[in-house]
């Protein structure tokens, strides 16, 4: 028997130059269904989407925008490797340098059709994978599908929002979310946004991977819980007093969104490029099931979305009725919605606009019924047995549904994914009641500025309203459902959370302490301001003592932490840890008297929030000699730098300083802007307090090689290896970094501890 055999091209998740079937990837089902519903009508057309369907995906790549170092990278990437990689051949093939996605703003976004063989072997690509696997290590570059990075572009987020992802995990979108928060940042302006942005994922697990995932940029506006999506709970804010002027009692406010994300769980056929095993399994039916999870998310957070504000609807598939279907029922039954008009939005992106008519399914077999009433007929049991609802039908009546974005494969080289833009219309008309009092809680709970420091540097949020209890209703917590399955479902959803809330969650409570704690004035010897948020920094442990770590969050974060039961909202974190205990001893100086007041020191992820309050005279220059010598030893005695540095270093106290490196050229390094990194001070030596594959990445920058004691060691270890293998081709080029710790001193910090390398860069 003849086989056809398709060589396939660079697949970042998987060996390149597969040779798959070209039975593999067939699904007579597949084409069938697509070919109805996807109105392309074109046969040639037709033949392109089905060709791109089977071809891998090219990898791209973003360049994180809040980092100071994205223009440095993004001018790396146009100056030195477009060039240098442009005309590379390997193995007779011309490969193709490095393009940027046209329609990604300000060229951060990146891809490469490169084979994975090449990437590694080819002298030319060899420095420029070292380049990407440091600068993602580091989190100045994050590996991404591309139309993954649509949804956050859609939603607009400005650092001032209320941000809510639904269905964040692993983080993807949440990390662009997160960039988008903190972009107006400058180092002259405070780092810390007056908004937030709570990232929510049902899976306790993924829910993890995600604080995992997003520790990269560190964020005193992140919040991360666990819950069902379609039933969140309603988030309150502490009220200013409990009881108004006539002595009743005040309900809390309950917290609305700006923006809000519900990139949903999906079919996931528009992922058929990379999950080459979907052409096997793929049956129509897939979508039907998730059409009602999917409705209730987006219903959930309609009802929590403040007027005016935004809400993006995403999946990567391509059924309509995960798609359309889902939209026109959300706008059916939530009412002062309206799907925007983005088509001016990111011009170059090449998109279809959203299906107005499709034809559900009701079995594996294609059978398909004009209407549903036509469907109900057709069930011998009865309309009892109905597996689909009302909903999977498109609408009688006419919602826009044009306004959604379809991405095909063949368009521009990507995966397959829709979008739609919602918006809570600002509404005159809205006077009832309820609407009145969200109205009145939107202008106050929003408008963050307005949130007070009291006198013990309590947060209280002007946004109560002064209501008979029993007139308050709570708001929109009911979803509307569709039908009475719909129901049972989410009552049994609430109990099974509400149950696990009281018993299952783990995660330790969250205290705040007070500014005048022992501790936080030991931190504060790093000269920090005044206005310091020093009553914003929590502690987790069931004691609430400053143990270990102390976490700064907002002051908008501290009033949702203080007013939500943990446990109820499922709350896995708050903030960002921004000072360590200093454990052991204090290196090679052994204790010192003054190191008892000096126990807490900065960690470099906390430090580009800290920058702005840090006197900028406590803070001590030093050059690219200095980032040299600390960057090949481990704790290298102050009597190794030069004698102005050592003046200053040496004036300062045991303990955690902040050193500024100075841009500039020596011999052949050049720092291209100052760098600001956390050190410690012992009596008699240094050391950078920066996680391991942060020095190399930055010792590869600045100094075209890994000169920290671990790449050296990995480099050595590396020429053995490959002089023991002589003849066998080596494939790793990046070198394995061995753990530190062959000398005593200041712990540093596990993987975890990050990286922020440039956010520090002034
Ligand atoms: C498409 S993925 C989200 C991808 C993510 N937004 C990103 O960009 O990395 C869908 C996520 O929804 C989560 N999920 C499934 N059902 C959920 C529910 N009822 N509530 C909240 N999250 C849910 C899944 O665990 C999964 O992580």
């Amino acid at each position: 028997m003849q086989v056809t055999v398709t060589k396939m091209k660079f697949n970042p998740d998987s060996d390149d130059l597969r040779v798959l079937r070209q039975s593999d990837m067939e699904n007579e089902k597949f084409e069938e269904y697509y070919r109805k519903q996807l109105s392309i009508d074109d046969d040639d057309e037709w033949l392109r989407f089905l060709g791109s369907c089977r071809e891998p995906l090219p990898s791209t790549f973003r360049i994180s925008g809040t980092r100071q170092t994205a223009a440095v990278l993004t001018s790396v990437m146009e100056k030195t490797y477009i060039p240098h990689l442009s005309g590379v051949i390997f193995e007779d093939q011309p490969i193709p340098p490095p393009m940027p996605l046209q329609w990604y703003p300000k060229g951060l976004a990146w891809q490469l059709n490169v084979p994975k063989k090449a990437l590694r072997k080819s002298p030319e690509f060899k420095k420029f994978h070292s380049f990407l696997v440091f600068e993602t290590e580091v989190g100045n570059i994050t590996r991404q599908e591309a139309v993954s990075m649509l949804p956050p572009l859609f939603l607009d987020v400005e650092p001032h929002h209320v941000v809510l992802d639904m269905c964040a995990a692993p983080g993807s979108k949440t990390s662009q979310l997160l960039e988008s928060l903190h972009s107006s940042q400058s180092l002259l302006d405070s780092c810390v946004p007056p908004g937030v942005l709570i990232a929510n994922d049902s899976d306790y697990k993924r829910a993890q991977l995600l604080i995992h995932q997003t520790a990269r940029i560190p964020s005193p506006v992140f919040v991360v819980t666990n819950v069902d999506a379609s039933i969140f709970p309603t988030l309150s804010l502490p009220p200013e007093s409990t009881t108004n002027s006539s002595g009743r009692k005040v309900r809390p406010a309950p917290l609305l969104f700006d923006r809000i994300l519900c990139d949903v769980p999906c079919s996931g056929d528009g992922t058929i490029r990379k999950n080459v095993g979907i052409w096997k399994k793929w049956n129509p039916m897939d979508g039907n099931g998730l059409h009602g999870l999917q409705l209730r998310i987006l219903q959930r957070a309609m009802r929590m979305l403040r007027w005016g504000g935004k809400i993006v609807y995403s999946t990567c598939s391509l059924n309509p009725v995960e798609n359309e279907a889902v939209i026109a029922e959300a706008l059916r039954t939530v009412p002062g919605f309206e799907l925007l008009d983005v088509s001016e939005s990111l011009p170059s992106l090449i998109r279809r606009p959203g299906l107005t008519k499709w034809l559900p399914t009701a079995s594996r077999d294609l059978q398909s019924y004009e209407t549903y009433e036509h469907y109900l007929t057709s069930l011998p049991g009865g309309k009892g047995t109905a597996r689909l609802v009302q909903s999977h039908w498109p609408p009688s009546e006419d919602l826009c549904l044009e306004r959604c974005i379809r991405i095909y494969p063949h368009l521009q080289d990507t995966g397959g994914f829709f979008i739609a833009v919602l918006q809570h219309k600002p509404s005159t008309a809205s006077l009832d009641r309820r609407e009145g009092k969200r109205v009145a809680e939107e202008v106050e709970v929003t408008d963050v500025k307005k949130a007070r420091l009291d006198g013990n540097g309590d947060v209280s949020m002007t946004s109560t309203t002064e209501l008979p209890e029993s007139k308050i209703e709570p708001p929109n917590l009911t979803p509307t459902e569709t039908t009475p399955a719909v129901q049972k479902h989410t009552q049994r959803q609430r109990h099974k959370q509400t149950s696990a809330g009281d018993g299952g969650f783990k995660e330790m409570p969250y205290t705040f302490i007070s500014p005048n704690d022992p501790t936080v004035e030991s931190c504060m010897q790093l000269s920090l301001t005044s206005d310091f948020p020093s009553s914003n920094l929590l502690v987790r442990n069931p004691a609430g003592e400053p143990a270990r770590s102390l976490y700064l969050t907002n002051d908008l974060v501290r009033a949702i932490v203080s007013a939500n039961e943990y446990k109820r909202i499922r709350l896995m974190t708050a903030g960002t840890k921004i000072f360590t205990r200093q454990e052991g001893g204090s290196g090679r100086g052994g204790e010192d008297s003054t190191e008892k007041a000096s126990r807490f020191r900065l960690l470099s992820e906390g430090l580009p929030v800290v920058l702005p309050y840090i006197k900028p005279e406590s803070i001590v220059d030093a050059n690219l000699s200095e980032l040299r010598r600390l960057l090949e030893t481990y704790y290298p005695l102050l009597s190794a730098f030069g004698e102005e540095f050592r003046y200053d270093i040496g004036s300062k106290l045991v303990g955690s300083h902040v050193v500024r490196f100075k841009a500039g050229d020596i011999d052949g390094a050049t720092l291209t802007h100052d760098l600001v990194l956390p050190i410690w001070k012992s009596t008699s030596s240094i050391s950078l307090m920066i996680d391991k594959k942060a020095k190399s990445a930055l010792s590869l920058r600045v100094f075209g090689e890994d000169l920290t004691v671990a790449g050296r060691q990995a480099a050595a270890a590396k020429q053995k290896k490959s002089k023991s293998n002589e003849g066998v081709v080596q494939d790793t080029i990046v070198p394995e970094i061995e753990t530190e710790g062959a000398e005593s001193g200041p712990d540093q910090e596990s993987g975890k501890e990050d990286l922020g390398l440039t956010a520090g860069g002034l």
